[in-house]
């Protein structure tokens, strides 16, 4: 089971990932691709690293645009398993982490 992260540590985890905002308790960031192609592709690519960590996006896809929330429902909060999807996620996207 994970721990929810302290609020430093959730200010300090936020100060690393460029694009992403806490609301409503939850990690949060839009993207928008090229096309819906794109947008598509780069959830597919989410969605096998999410599915690989057991950790699942909250997501909402608008022809190019992607909207993404992350928080941890076993731990009714967040978590580094949080930290780490949105890691990831901006990897995927071609921001630097
Ligand atoms: C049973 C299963 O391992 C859990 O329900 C996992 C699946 N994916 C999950 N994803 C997210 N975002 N939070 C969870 O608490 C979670 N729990």
């Amino acid at each position: 089971m994970f721990e929810k992260l302290t609020e430093d540590a959730l200010a300090a985890a936020l100060e690393a990932l460029p694009g992403w905002v806490l609301r409503e308790n939850k990690l949060h960031r839009v993207l928008t691709f090229v096309d819906f192609v794109e947008a598509f592709g780069f959830m597919t690519q989410v969605a096998l690293v999410a599915e690989r960590m057991n950790h699942h996006p909250e997501w909402c896809n608008v022809y190019k645009t992607v909207a993404i929330s992350l928080t941890t429902h076993d731990a009714d909060g967040l978590t580094d398993k949080d930290i780490e999807l949105a890691q990831a996620i901006n990897r995927l996207a071609g921001y630097p982490v």
